[in-house]
């Protein structure tokens, strides 16, 4: 059975540089499939190659069935794309820009005026707002964009970083969307820099230098990356090097204004707080937490592999 995407030991060169180097991957139809890693990593250049936009300097990808190298016409009718660099027409209202866009589309005038009034009112949008999008600010305008992705109603949706520098509460509303389409069975394809959006994935990729390195269900990638005890460790001007040396410990990350230590079983929260004691450590709280995404990311990004 051919999966919604797949992909196998894709690559893209600039030059001499490899921007994407042998990935490999499939996503389930429906599937919310996160796709994370830090900038320059190679995602955005992976969305490009699977929408049919860019061709691949070697392996093999099928987007709803279609080859990328060889189709790639057929990709981009298939597919939704939001891209970091989306442009609205900026002297055209939202909606203005959606009925045009559907246009591009060759739908039919009276049905994609009534979707694009549906999907602005889904993302929080008022369809009879008369603003110019010029003067729409940032988080509006990805509203917009979010909808234009979903105008024709592609089976397979690639949102590059919808949410960057959208507000929490805007945030939700597009992961509510989000959520709604993949419910109707739309395969999603998404990166984010917030490891909370990856927490809503059911399944998650870490690129690293153009290779994924790590790929799994958020609670695996837990397990495996991070097992054992993660406490949150907070105190005045605290320092890995405090920690390093105590039995048990397996990691530790810097993290806001405090560190997260992980250990083995053996790692409890008296040990940690009678280290920092001898060394005269300050205010110091320890908090035993479910590690993150963030913990899972940074071990896998320092590490590479699971120890
Ligand atoms: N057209 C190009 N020519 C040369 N180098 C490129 C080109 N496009 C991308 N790159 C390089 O490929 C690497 C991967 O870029 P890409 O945009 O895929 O990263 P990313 O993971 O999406 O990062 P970000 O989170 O910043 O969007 C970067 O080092 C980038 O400079």
């Amino acid at each position: 059975m051919t999966h919604a995407i797949d992909v196998e030991g894709l690559e893209r060169h600039f030059g001499a540089f490899k921007a994407v180097r042998g990935v490999s991957f499939h996503v389930e139809q429906g599937e919310i499939f996160g796709y994370l890693g830090a900038n320059g990593a190679g995602k955005s250049t992976t969305i490009r190659i699977l929408c049919g936009l860019l061709p691949p300097s070697g392996g093999k990808a099928t987007v709803a069935g279609h080859d990328v190298g060889t189709d790639s016409e057929g990709v981009r009718l298939s597919v939704g794309y939001m891209s970091q660099k989306f442009s609205l027409y900026p002297d055209l209202t939202a909606f203005e820009n959606l009925d045009f866009f559907g246009g591009a589309y060759r739908l039919q005038r009276a049905p994609r005026r009534r979707r694009a009034r549906e999907l602005m009112i889904e993302v929080g949008l008022d369809p009879d707002d008369r603003a110019l999008t010029a003067a729409m600010p940032g988080g509006m305008r990805q509203r917009v964009a979010l909808a234009a992705a979903l105008l024709h109603e592609p089976r397979i949706v690639f949102l590059d970083e919808p949410t960057a520098g959208v507000d929490p509460v805007a945030r939700r509303v597009f992961w509510r969307t989000i959520r709604r389409v993949a419910d109707a069975g739309v395969t999603i394809f998404v990166t984010t820099h917030y490891m909370d959006e990856a927490e809503y994935c059911n399944r998650v990729g870490l690129m690293v230098d153009g290779a994924l390195v790590a790929l799994d269900t958020p609670s695996r990638l837990k397990e495996t990356y991070v097992p054992g005890v993660t406490y949150e460790v907070r105190g005045e001007r605290i320092t890995p090097k405090w920690l390093r040396h105590l039995p048990g410990v397996t990691r530790i990350e810097p993290f806001g204004t405090g560190l997260h230590v992980g250990g083995d079983d053996t790692l409890c929260k008296e040990a940690i707080e009678n280290e920092l004691g001898k060394v005269g450590a300050r205010g110091v709280s320890v908090e035993s937490i479910q590690p993150t995404l963030e913990d899972v990311f940074l071990a896998v990004v320092t590490r590479k592999a699971p120890a």
